[in-house]
């Protein structure tokens, strides 16, 4: 423990807390030196392995909002490359229209204080805290909860006391014991910052969201703007609770209830809470989706797929409460139809995924990209005719 980070260029000996440290040039040859000035890494650091985990705190990030890293130096120095750490890029900030309420069986919850439309961005935020995922399974428990301790503390106020009241499911008896099952209880899978290996992310008002399987709300984190976007699936009602779901809704009931539990509660939304025959169709219909999704994925000759199939998805999905997903149904029904040759149909299935794949999963991502060259070019598009053609693409 406490040997500082090599990639940092520090004191000979073991660093002071909250000190500053220039980050080297081998790392951050394009960081301004006023860039590296704002990261603060913290004295104690524990090694597993090869690797050493420090705390990394930038006060300044995001017009004061700051944030906490706990990762290796290596990590640091790719992360503090990115466009939203250099001063050039601002970071929206995107709060409301929401209050927090108590919500009987779920501790607090957030409801919108105004009629939401569908596709309206409610929450843009910056997290407070990121850990790498690796740290959390390679670190001993004891080490972990030292580094989130510190990580929260050297936050700037507002955003610590922010990050304090969120949840941590059933009580702490102490502030190490709190900060722990508060970053376990609330923290989202952000994808990978360092170009490497994924990281885990804790905000402080988007943590507040309920689970639903029916959610009226789909959540991405976009890189560019490293912000976690929530936006809504549906209109929503003044007064409605806020909800995103936390594992897939795309399984049955008792599955669902399986993982929720293992995640650490019996879920109250309205889909488990519904009565036996509610949950009888409602389970029929997942197993439909599943066949559906079976035939529909299969390219090959031997498939029985139809656009047909992929309009009925379509309505699964609708009836499901599955808009969050639905630009996933849109995407099978575009290349079910350009596969017999239906441009219009395919082009009109596109522009869908297209619209509700940018405003649902986020900018830039692959399958955006093949609808795009789906809309651009329909005959040129690998799957033109391939169902009438029977061959595999
Ligand atoms: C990320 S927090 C959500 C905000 C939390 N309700 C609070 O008071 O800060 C997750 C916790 O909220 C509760 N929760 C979320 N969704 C729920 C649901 N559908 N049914 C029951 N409890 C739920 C569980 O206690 C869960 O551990």
């Amino acid at each position: 423990m406490c040997a500082a980070p090599n990639t940092f260029a520090y004191l000979s000996h073991c660093p002071l807390e909250t000190e500053n440290y220039e980050l080297s040039n081998n790392y951050a040859s394009n960081n301004s030196s006023q860039q590296a000035e704002r990261w603060h890494v913290d004295r104690t650091c524990y090694r597993a392995g090869p690797d050493e985990y420090c705390t990394y705190t930038n006060a300044l990030f995001n017009n004061g909002e700051g944030v906490s890293f706990i990762a290796t130096a290596e990590s640091i120095s790719h992360i503090t490359n990115r466009s939203a750490f250099r001063s050039e890029v601002s970071v929206p900030k995107i709060d409301g229209p929401y209050r927090e309420a108590k919500i009987l069986g779920k501790g607090q919850g957030l409801v919108v204080t105004k009629a939401v439309r569908t596709g309206q961005t409610l929450i843009s935020r910056t997290p407070a805290l990121v850990v790498g995922a690796n740290t959390v399974k390679t670190l001993k428990r004891d080490e972990l909860d030292d580094l989130l301790v510190r990580a929260v503390d050297n936050l700037p106020s507002m955003h610590r006391d922010d990050i304090l009241e969120l949840s941590t499911h059933d009580g702490a008896r102490t502030h190490r014991e709190k900060v722990g099952k508060i970053f376990r209880t609330n923290s989202f899978s952000t994808g990978s910052h360092d170009g490497n290996s994924n990281f885990q992310s804790l905000f402080a008002t988007v943590s507040r969201i309920n689970h639903s399987c029916r959610p009226n709300c789909a959540y991405f984190f976009d890189s560019n703007t490293f912000s976690q976007n929530v936006v809504a699936v549906r209109d929503i009602q003044l007064g409605e609770e806020l909800s995103v779901a936390y594992i897939d809704p795309i399984l049955p009931r008792s599955e669902r209830l399986k993982r929720l539990k293992a995640w650490g509660f019996e879920c109250l939304c309205e889909r488990c809470s519904a009565n036996a025959t509610q949950t009888a169709e409602s389970d029929e219909n997942v197993a439909e989706i599943l066949r559906l999704w079976k035939e529909l994925d299969n390219y090959s000759a031997s498939s029985h797929a139809t656009p047909a199939m992929a309009e009925r998805l379509i309505s699964l999905y609708n009836e499901e409460g599955l808009q969050s997903r639905v630009q996933e149904a849109h995407y099978r029904a575009a290349v079910e139809w350009i596969g017999i040759g239906e441009i219009e149909k395919a082009s009109e299935h596109a522009a869908l995924c297209v619209k509700y794949g940018t405003l649902f999963k986020g900018p830039g991502r692959p399958f955006i990209e093949k609808m795009n060259q789906l809309l651009d070019n329909p005959t040129s598009h690998p799957h033109w005719m391939f169902r009438s053609k029977h061959v595999d693409v």
